[in-house]
C-alpha cells in the first residue's frame, strides 16, 4: 500500500498524536486527514485563562513523567518545542508528597513515608506496613481463587482488607477514573496490580519483582533526562495544558495534515478493494485506511450495520459525566498544603475530589493579587443517581453544581469566603470506564477487525489507558502497527 492515505477520525489528544505519528512515518504515509466534530481540537485537554492572568484546566492538570509512556510524553513535548514551558512540580514538594482523604469529618493525609507506613494514621486501625507485609500470605486475587479479572474492590478487600478497599482504593478510582472501584476492572484499570498478582500471586512482592520496560531512545532524551535527575513527580505547561494540542495542531499543519474542524463524521464504510470512505459533514472521502479515536459508543453507529458484532461490543464501553468546578478565592485560605483531596464513596456519592491548583501550579494564579484556585470535581458514576432525574435546565443544573462545589469547599476545607470567580463545566460522558471483562470486549473487537481485515485502527482513552501518557503511547503504537502490517 505504498504512500497510504490516512483519516484520523477525532481531534483530541489521541486524534492528534496519532496524525503527529502519521506525519512523521516518511514516505510510507501520503496524506492524513484529520476530522473534527467540534469547533477546536484538543478534545478534553482544554485551558483557559482569565482577564486577570489565572489559567484554569477543563480536563487533565497534571501529567507523570515516569516510566516508558511518561518519558514518551516527555518526547513528543521536546520534540514540538515546549521544553521551555513545562512547570515540573519535584517529588519533594508538598504538592506532589501531600494528598488527603476526607472521611468522618476530618482530612486525612495519606501514607507517603516509610516512617508514615510504619505508624498508625487515622482513618486505618493499623499501619499501612501491617497490610502491607500480610498481602503476600493472602491467596488468590478477588475471590480467593485465582481468575482472568475482578473488581478493584474485590482484588483489595481480598488482598489488602476492608480498610484499605474503602479509604485508599475506592477513591483512587474516584480520582483516575471517576468510577466506581466496585465496577471497574483491576485487569484493564491497574495492569501492573493484576499482572503482579497473576504472575507472582502478590501485589507487593510482584510489584518488588516487576521492571519498567525501557527505550533507550526516550532514557537519553534531554528533558527525560532532566526530569529523572531533578526527580519530577508531574508537570503542566506555562500556559495550561492546552498548550499541547495547539503546538500539536501547529506541527500538523506545518507537515500539510489537513485539520478539519465542525467535520462530524457521519458515516464509515469499507469497500471491496480495502478501502473505507467517510462521510463527514460537508463531504466524503476515500482513504487507504482508518484510525479511529473516537469514543466507542460514538464510533458504534458510524459502522455498516453488517458489522453487528464489532458495532455491540464498541457500544457496551461507556463513560460517565463529571462535573468540572473552577473557583478562585481571595487571598491564601487552604489549610494544608498538598495536591488536592478524594472523598470516598461512603463519604459523599456526587463530590469526588477536590484539586488544591493554586499549590501544584502557582505559575498559574492571577498576577494582581494572591488568590487560591481550587478544582471540584463531582458526578462520574455518581452522576445519574444524583442529578440525572432532576429534569433540571442548563443553568439550574451550573448552579447547582457551583453550591455543591462552594458547599463542598467550606465543609471540607473550612473556607468561609465567598469565591470571586465560579466556573461551571459539565463534561459529558467524559471518562471511560473499564469494567470487569472490559479485556473480553478489547479481544473480541480485536478479533472482528482482524478476520474481516479491516482497514481501521481503534485507539483513543476508551480502550487502553485515560491518562494523556497512555493516550499518545496509544497512539504511536497503533501508527506503528499499521506501518508494519499494512503499509
Ligand atoms: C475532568 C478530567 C480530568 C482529567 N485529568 C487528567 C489528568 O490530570 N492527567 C491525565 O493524564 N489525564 C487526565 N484526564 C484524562 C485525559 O484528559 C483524557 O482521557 C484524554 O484527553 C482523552 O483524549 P482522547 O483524544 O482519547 O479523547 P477525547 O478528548 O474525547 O477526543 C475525542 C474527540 O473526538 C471528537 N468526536 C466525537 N465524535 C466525533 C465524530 N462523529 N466525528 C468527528 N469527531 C468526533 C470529539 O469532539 C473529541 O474532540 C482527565 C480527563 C477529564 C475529563
Ligand atoms: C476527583 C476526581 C478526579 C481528579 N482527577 C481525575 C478525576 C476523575 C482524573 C485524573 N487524574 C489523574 C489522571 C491520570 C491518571 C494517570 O495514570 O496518570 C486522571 C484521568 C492523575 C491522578 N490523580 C490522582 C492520582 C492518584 C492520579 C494518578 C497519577 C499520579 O499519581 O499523579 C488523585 C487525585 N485526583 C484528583 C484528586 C483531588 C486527587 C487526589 C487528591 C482529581
Amino acid at each position: 500500500m505504498g504512500g497510504a492515505t490516512i483519516a484520523v477520525l477525532g481531534g483530541g489528544i489521541s486524534g492528534l498524536a496519532s496524525a503527529y505519528y502519521a506525519a512523521r512515518a516518511g514516505g510510507a504515509v501520503k496524506k492524513v486527514v484529520l476530522l473534527e466534530a467540534g469547533p477546536v481540537l484538543g478534545g478534553w485537554v482544554r485551558s483557559s485563562r482569565s482577564p486577570q492572568g489565572a489559567v484554569s484546566e477543563l480536563g487533565p492538570r497534571s501529567v507523570r513523567p515516569n516510566g516508558l509512556v511518561g518519558g514518551n510524553t516527555l518526547c513528543l513535548l521536546s520534540d514540538l518545542g515546549l521544553s521551555d514551558s513545562v512547570l515540573p512540580v519535584t517529588r519533594a514538594s508538598p504538592a506532589a508528597k501531600n494528598r488527603f482523604v476526607f472521611t468522618g469529618g476530618t482530612l486525612h493525609t495519606l501514607p507517603n513515608s516509610l516512617w508514615t507506613a510504619l505508624s498508625r494514621r487515622p482513618p486505618f486501625s493499623r499501619p499501612l506496613a501491617w497490610h502491607v507485609l500480610r498481602e503476600p500470605f493472602v491467596r488468590g486475587g478477588g475471590d480467593g481463587s485465582g481468575g482472568d479479572d475482578f473488581s478493584v474492590d474485590a482484588l483489595a478487600r481480598h488482598r489488602l482488607g476492608d480498610e484499605l478497599a474503602d479509604w485508599l482504593l475506592d477513591p483512587l478510582c474516584r480520582g483516575v477514573f471517576a468510577g466506581d472501584s466496585r465496577r471497574l476492572s483491576v485487569r484493564c484499570c491497574f495492569p501492573a496490580l493484576y499482572r503482579a498478582v497473576a504472575l507472582h500471586g502478590s501485589i507487593v512482592g510482584g510489584s518488588l519483582l516487576s521492571r519498567e520496560p525501557d527505550d533507550p531512545a526516550v532514557s537519553s532524551n534531554e528533558l527525560v533526562r532532566r526530569s529523572r535527575q531533578e526527580r519530577w513527580a508531574m508537570w503542566s505547561l506555562r500556559e495550561g495544558m492546552g498548550t499541547l494540542p495547539n503546538a500539536l495542531g501547529a506541527f500538523l499543519e506545518g507537515r500539510g495534515v489537513e485539520l478539519l474542524t465542525n467535520a462530524a463524521v457521519r458515516r464509515i464504510d469499507f469497500t471491496g478493494d480495502r478501502k473505507a470512505t467517510v462521510e463527514f459533514d460537508g463531504d466524503t472521502i476515500t482513504v487507504d485506511h482508518i484510525i479511529s479515536t473516537l469514543p466507542a459508543k460514538a464510533l458504534s453507529p458510524l459502522l455498516p450495520a453488517d458489522l453487528s458484532v464489532l458495532r455491540e461490543d464498541l457500544s457496551r464501553i461507556r463513560s460517565v459525566t463529571v462535573a468540572v468546578v473552577n473557583l478562585e478565592y481571595p487571598g491564601s485560605v487552604l489549610p494544608v498544603q498538598g495536591f488536592g483531596h478524594l472523598l470516598p464513596s461512603s463519604e459523599s456519592g456526587p463530590v469526588l475530589g477536590v484539586v488544591y491548583d493554586s499549590m501544584l501550579f502557582p505559575q498559574h494564579n492571577r498576577r494582581d493579587v494572591e488568590s487560591t484556585r481550587l478544582t471540584v470535581m463531582l458526578g462520574g458514576a455518581w452522576y445519574e443517581e444524583a442529578y440525572g432525574g432532576l429534569g433540571a435546565g442548563e443553568g439550574e443544573m451550573e448552579s447547582l453544581l457551583a453550591d455543591a462545589a462552594e458547599g463542598a469547599v467550606r465543609t471540607q476545607l473550612g473556607v468561609d469566603v465567598r469565591p470571586t470567580r465560579t466556573s461551571v463545566s459539565l463534561n459529558q460522558d467524559c471518562i471511560p470506564q473499564y469494567e470487569v471483562g472490559h479485556w473480553k470486549i478489547m479481544e473480541r473487537i480485536a478479533l472482528e477487525v482482524g478476520s474481516r481485515r479491516l482497514p481501521l485502527s481503534l485507539t483513543g482513552a476508551s480502550f487502553n489507558g485515560v491518562s494523556i501518557n497512555d493516550c499518545v503511547y496509544n497512539a504511536g503504537s497503533a501508527v506503528a502497527t499499521l506501518l508494519r502490517t499494512h503499509v
